[in-house]
């Protein structure tokens, strides 16, 4: 009896200890965070009226506040209060640094779905991860990529081709054929297999990917259902996402399962890497791994896909208009595209998926602009407003590849310009991306010409964790005779 009474004792002086730990952050945030400047908020609401809006209401708002108040603002609902950076030399500090390398509490929303894989780990977790999946993009792993690339760009043309039918032109919007161009390239290059939508399963897969994508926004801009007792059992969306993972785990599970089965663990050549395997996909690096130093289990291999899949959400808005005239390009012709490549950047400065990251500082900081920010700050760092800053870009609306000619590049602030982050937690499939970028656009150029409907002017976009226009992208596709 003593000693229930005993551990009673110790339950509660922990519980208030630690109770008393998160008003004391709490409140040293606060202090702190309030000397920085901001938009006008209300007792206890803090912004809450203005970051409730989920449409182009609050794009719009953190572009004006990103202007407004650069290089570094305040803003926050209820007791989640932030620090958010548009200057480079702030930025520089927090992301160049293996100290800040912790995601924020932001993340924690897709660890549901994505577990703590490489994109939401964090020290020796991520450390190992990153050491393992490194390797998996070597240019001789990306080399074999290139047939996955331009299979999949074989298939968008052909479907392009199937809308036209016998006319000359169309006008389509097109997010929602590269949205699938991108879920089968990253299907096929992750977990080795290729994904037929005629198939019940896979186009279920699909759906799911999509939908789970506008709960995490529905989530993410409302702090009061971060918290997963309330949100998973309390919730209809909790209860929906929940649901969800399920489907998606038992499909990642399958494919797992079933290569598992047929896998014959292979010998690493580390200064070749890989090289002498033929096909491979990043899923059997992770079964190589596992079966040859046992280093990661059937959960770290489930967290790692699933990961790698959500990358595709992150292509949605790749949609310009470039012309070039290859199609079935090898590597090496790929890598030769340097105009293509500054167009691709050009793209990815107005444009950038991934148009904020966010940290939770891990000791106290004072930034380059003066400002104090105590542990456990969140940091959101707005990759957009950098890339639009009047500080770093002439004529910053503007679409002009030649800013990214070397000779500008080196005039430039190093951390002006960030779209796959930068520094120890920078994104691992830029080459990727960049390839895939090229071999997509060479085999849409050689057969269409692609002519703007929307335009900047036209289009909104609504806050996400990638970038997404409010009604896609509406475009006319021409043949080329
Ligand atoms: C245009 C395409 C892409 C863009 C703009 C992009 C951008 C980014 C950014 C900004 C980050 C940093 C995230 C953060 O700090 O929170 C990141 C991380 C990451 N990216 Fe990408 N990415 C792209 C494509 C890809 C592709 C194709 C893959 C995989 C095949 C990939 C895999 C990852 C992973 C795993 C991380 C986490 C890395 C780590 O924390 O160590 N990305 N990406």
């Amino acid at each position: 009896m003593l000693i229930l009474h005993l551990f009673g004792v110790i339950v509660i002086i922990t519980l208030t200890c630690a109770f008393l730990k998160w008003i004391y952050d709490h409140v040293r945030i606060h202090y702190y965070i309030s000397k920085i400047p901001g938009p006008k908020g209300y007792f206890l609401l803090g912004n809450l009226f203005d970051l409730v809006h989920k449409d182009e209401r609050l794009f719009r708002k953190l572009r004006q506040w990103g202007l407004e108040f650069y290089p570094i603002y305040r803003a926050g609902v209820c007791s989640e209060t932030s620090a958010n950076m548009v200057g480079a030399e702030d930025i520089e500090q927090i992301i160049s640094s293996t100290q800040h390398s912790s995601k924020s509490e932001i993340y924690r929303i897709l660890e549901n779905w994505l577990g703590t894989g490489l994109l939401t780990s964090a020290g020796a977790k991520w450390q190992h991860r990153r050491k393992i999946l490194t390797p998996a993009f070597h240019f001789n792993i990306l080399q074999q990529f290139i047939q996955v690339f331009n299979g999949e760009t074989e298939k968008l043309v052909e479907t392009y081709y199937k809308l036209l039918e016998d006319r000359q032109e169309v006008s389509i919007d097109v997010t929602s054929t590269i949205t699938q161009f991108t879920l089968c390239t990253i299907n096929e290059t992750s977990m080795g297999i290729k994904l037929d939508f005629h198939d019940e399963e896979n186009k279920n897969y699909k759906q799911a990917v999509y939908e789970i994508g506008q709960l995490f926004l529905e989530r993410l801009l409302r702090p009061w259902l971060w918290r997963d007792i309330f949100y998973y059992f309390l919730t209809k969306n909790g209860l929906r996402e929940k649901k969800l993972v399920k489907m998606l785990h038992k499909y990642t599970n399958k494919v797992i399962n079933e290569k598992s089965k047929k896998f014959e663990p292979f010998e690493v050549d580390r200064d070749n890497c890989y090289s002498r395997r033929k096909n491979m996909a990043l899923l059997d690096i992770l079964l190589n791994e596992k079966f040859t130093n046992g280093n990661i289990d059937d959960e770290g291999i489930r967290e790692e896909v699933d990961t790698f899949m959500f990358e595709e959400l992150i292509r949605e808005e790749m949609t310009h208009v470039l012309g070039d005239n290859f199609s079935r390009p090898s590597y090496e012709e790929l890598m030769e595209l340097k105009y293509t490549e500054r167009c691709i950047k050009e793209i990815l400065r107005l444009y950038p998926s991934v148009p904020f990251i966010s940290r939770m500082l891990s000791d106290d900081m004072i930034t380059k602009s003066g400002y104090k920010l105590p542990k456990k700050t969140i940091v959101n760092i707005h990759i957009f407003d950098l890339h639009r800053s009047p500080k770093f870009w002439d004529n910053p609306d503007k679409f002009d590849p030649d800013r990214f000619l070397p000779e500008n590049v080196q005039k430039r602030h190093p951390f002006a310009y960030l779209p796959f982050s930068a520094g120890p937690r920078n994104c691992i499939g830029q080459r990727f991306a960049i390839l895939e970028f090229k071999a997509v656009l060479c085999g849409i150029l050689k057969n269409f010409k692609f002519v703007e409907i929307d335009t900047p002017e036209t289009m909104d976009f609504i806050p996400d964790i990638v970038l997404r226009p409010k009604r896609g992208v509406l475009v006319k596709i021409v043949r080329r005779n």
